[in-house]
């Protein structure tokens, strides 16, 4: 009798404040429970060549800021090898404003890899901003965090993951990425019109408040960019090369690192009236 192939998966997941990365935890068990070589890697420290060649399946995971995929993860996406024959799975999470176009959005660049998406999830999911006492960006999200994702939706999630696997090995391609479009058409259709390049403008840059910077080096340390730099105890940013990740808002213990939201506040909001915030979607 022939011993089949052990069939091998590549988690690769970008995340901030740890969502992300626990549905990553979540699929590279379920996979590993089903028998299969897992290979689990945030995407900042992907290699450019995964030794051992093409996985079966590649699991595509990250946050949604501003209703899009985040800027630094779409240039880093870009910047991975090809997976040309790989099937392919993308997750995504958000927290109560709405998840727009974004599961889409990934999976359009999952395939520009060659790889074939078979399924996805876009997965509602705690708001754990740790923005503190005088509340700036947080502030605009004071209902984030229900409790999400509950016991349900990480078991709809590995049903999902599973079900994807189970394609891989049974040779099934039956999953169009249109499914994974907003449910609402406009949004689809404005969101075609925004290059990458143009997103990142759009969002308000961080500001550095010399009174209160201890100089710990901590924002400089984090920057996933390379943006920020301390010259002689001064903090500068370079916001041409700066993705608006507000990393450094959160790694920033003294409050100098802030940002102006009000503009952007304004839109959230008329968006939290007028958007209806569609739950966890899973597509299969
Ligand atoms: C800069 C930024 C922008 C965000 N924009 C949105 C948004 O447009 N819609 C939404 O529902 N949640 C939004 N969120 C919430 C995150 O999508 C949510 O907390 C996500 O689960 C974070 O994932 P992570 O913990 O893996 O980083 C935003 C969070 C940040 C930091």
């Amino acid at each position: 009798m022939t011993q089949e192939k052990q069939r091998t998966a590549l988690v690769i997941y970008h995340s901030n404040t740890g969502n992300t990365a626990t549905l990553a935890k979540e699929a590279a068990a379920t996979l590993e429970d089903m028998g299969w070589a897992v290979n689990q890697t945030p995407l900042e420290k992907a290699p450019k060549i995964f030794p051992g060649g093409n996985p079966d399946l590649l699991l595509m995971g990250t946050p949604i800021h501003f209703w899009q995929v985040p800027v630094p993860a779409m240039e880093m996406i870009r910047k991975l090898p090809n997976f040309p024959g790989a099937g392919a799975f993308v997750f995504l999470t958000y927290g109560t404003v709405f998840d727009g176009n974004a599961p889409h959005q990934l999976a359009v660049e999952v395939e520009k890899k060659g790889a074939k998406v078979l399924g996805g999830a876009s997965v509602l999911s705690p708001h754990n901003f740790k923005m503190t006492p005088d509340q700036r960006l947080g502030d605009l999200y004071e209902d984030f965090g229900k409790g999400q994702p509950d016991q349900q939706v990480l078991a709809d999630f590995r049903a999902a993951v599973r079900a994807a696997a189970s394609k891989v090995e049974s040779g099934v391609q039956d999953f169009n990425i249109k499914d994974l479009r907003s449910p609402k058409p406009v949004i689809t259709f404005l969101d075609g019109l925004m290059p990458v390049s143009m997103q990142k403008k759009a969002l308000p840059k961080v500001t550095w408040v010399e009174e209160s910077c201890k100089d710990c080096g901590m924002c400089v340390e984090n920057c996933t960019t390379g943006s920020i730099r301390s010259v002689n105890g001064k903090i500068t940013t370079n916001h041409d090369t700066c993705y608006r990740c507000y990393q450094c808002l959160w790694t920033c213990k003294s409050q100098a690192r802030t940002v102006n939201l009000s503009a952007m506040a304004g839109v959230l909001r008329g968006l939290k009236k007028v958007v209806k915030n569609p739950g966890t979607r899973i597509m299969v």
